[in-house]
């Protein structure tokens, strides 16, 4: 078995997904709602905040992904307390932290990226940290150098070994100047955790504003934290010695309204996505009617369908917030293979975002990734030295293939690409699809998808 496998099993165990495979059979137009829980690139920082305070705190709007019980399975290793008694909500008391044993951490071992954030809280706590291996997409290398800068800038010790990174902070922890070399969100989280409770100010440049990045602002703010977000991506922090728990209702998840949005794009269908709201999905909007699909904001959602008609072509550059999300353009560009003409993405956030489109083209489509020689196909001038992009012609009919999950986002594309073919398709490893989308079997049932799961 490989590894790729033995993550999506583990995943799958995680949330109780009896299944590892889905057998769809396409060519039916997804209709009905479904509801759209907390951010997973919010909730998990969220829970990690909660190391931060002397007193408990309370989360809403929990979805049951597995990134959330990895981060649970951390938190508990560390001493946390969890309640998770009533349905989305979670009760989070750090009154007992203490330092966890490796084999508690080693267990939850390259499942989330999220335990790099546990360095700047742990270290407040206690003195010392110890993270595991990093897990989350494969999607380019995904270093994590910003984050050990900034660290050190705060006056961390980083050693690293083959079994994960220990860190300590001989003296306390103060505030510093940092400018990133890229708004990246993780490193913009670092540094925000560590900030609040550093001695001094914290000016960090550069900084990464998406609309989750907000949300944890809000909710340090809520525990007692000095944060001003500035002009220019700049973000400074005065730190405090202490924090309490808070009370806070997550962000919607944005990058699963847009999934299901495309979702109906791609599949001629009616999709409501409850609990969406229009302003943290403008960028997804205009970009969703420039192809020819129609939205209603409602006042607890978003309604997304296709009225008929061919859809168009577009050109997309994926960009930091608030550019078009790196995290939509594999459902979009299912839909975009049934536009009539050439459609290009360009994808700057990560060198090698584009495997999950080989299983799209066995399904029918006509799908070119270009590594180099990009100017020449966008008419621009790379902005990073590793771009991509992708040029989809089409409209190409899709016919059903048995394709395996590669990644989160990529995942739901070929979930996507199976509803909208012609026969039969079996998608095997959905179980990385559960790190990120909340009961979506249950989802694609009350959308009146068909589909068999293995007994
Ligand atoms: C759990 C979570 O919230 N995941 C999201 C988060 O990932 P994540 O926080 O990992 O993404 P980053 O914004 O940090 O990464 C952006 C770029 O910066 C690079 N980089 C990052 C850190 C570093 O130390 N060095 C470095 O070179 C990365 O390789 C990548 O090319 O933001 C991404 C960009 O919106 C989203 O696609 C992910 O869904
Ligand atoms: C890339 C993603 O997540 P992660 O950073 O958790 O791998 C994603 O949500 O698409």
């Amino acid at each position: 078995m490989n590894s790729l496998t033995q993550d999506s099993q583990k995943a799958a165990a995680r949330v109780g997904l009896v299944s590892d495979s889905i057998t769809i059979h396409g060519g039916k137009p997804l209709r009905g709602r479904v509801e759209v829980r907390g951010a997973k690139n919010l909730v998990t920082k969220a829970m990690v905040a909660s190391l931060l305070a002397d007193t408990p705190s309370t989360l809403k709007g929990v979805p049951e992904i597995s990134d959330v019980a990895v981060v649970s399975g951390l938190l508990k290793a560390h001493g946390v307390a969890i309640d998770s008694s009533a349905p989305g909500v979670l009760t989070l008391d750090p009154s007992n932290v203490v330092g966890a044993h490796f084999a508690e951490i080693d267990a939850h071992a390259g499942s989330s990226r999220i335990p790099i954030l546990f360095c700047g809280p742990l270290l407040h706590q206690l003195g010392e940290a110890f993270i595991p291996d990093l897990g989350g997409c494969r999607i380019g290398d995904r270093p994590i150098d910003f984050h050990l800068n900034a660290l050190r800038a705060f006056g961390a010790v980083v050693e690293k070994s083959y079994q994960g990174i220990h860190l300590t902070a001989p003296h306390k922890l103060v505030g510093a100047d940092i400018d990133l070399p890229f708004p990246s969100v993780g490193a913009t989280e670092q540094v925000l955790l560590t900030a609040v409770r550093a001695e001094g100010t914290t000016e960090l440049k550069n900084a990464a504003i998406e609309p989750e990045i907000m949300d944890l602002i809000a909710i340090l703010q809520k525990m007692g934290a000095i944060i001003s977000v500035e002009p220019n991506r700049v973000i400074v922090i005065e730190g405090v010695e202490t924090l309490r728990g808070y009370n806070h209702t997550a962000i919607f998840d944005r990058n699963e309204a847009a999934s299901w949005a495309a979702a109906a794009l791609a599949t001629g269908g009616d999709i409501t996505v409850g609990g969406a709201t229009q302003q943290e999905l403008m960028t997804f909007l205009n970009v969703y009617r420039k192809v020819g699909g129609e939205f209603d904001v409602l006042e607890d959602g978003i309604r997304f369908w296709h009225p008929g008609g061919p859809l168009k072509p577009v050109m997309i550059e994926t960009d930091v917030h608030p550019g078009f999300m790196t995290d939509w353009q594999q459902p979009l560009i299912v839909a975009l293979t049934q536009a009539e003409g050439e459609s290009v993405v360009h994808e700057t956030v990560y060198e090698n975002r584009f495997g999950f489109t080989e299983a799209l083209n066995e399904m029918g489509a006509n799908i070119v990734v270009h590594q180099s020689g990009l100017a020449s196909i966008t008419r621009r001038v790379p902005r990073r030295p590793l771009e991509q992009a992708a040029v989809i012609t089409g409209p190409t009919p899709l016919h059903g293939a048995d394709v395996r999950v590669p990644d989160l986002r990529g995942g739901f594309s070929h979930l996507i690409a199976a509803l909208a073919a012609e026969g039969t398709s079996t998608v095997s490893n959905v179980g990385i699809i559960s790190r990120g989308y909340e009961l979506f079997i249950d989802k694609l049932r009350q959308l009146g998808a068909d589909f068999e799961l293995p007994s």
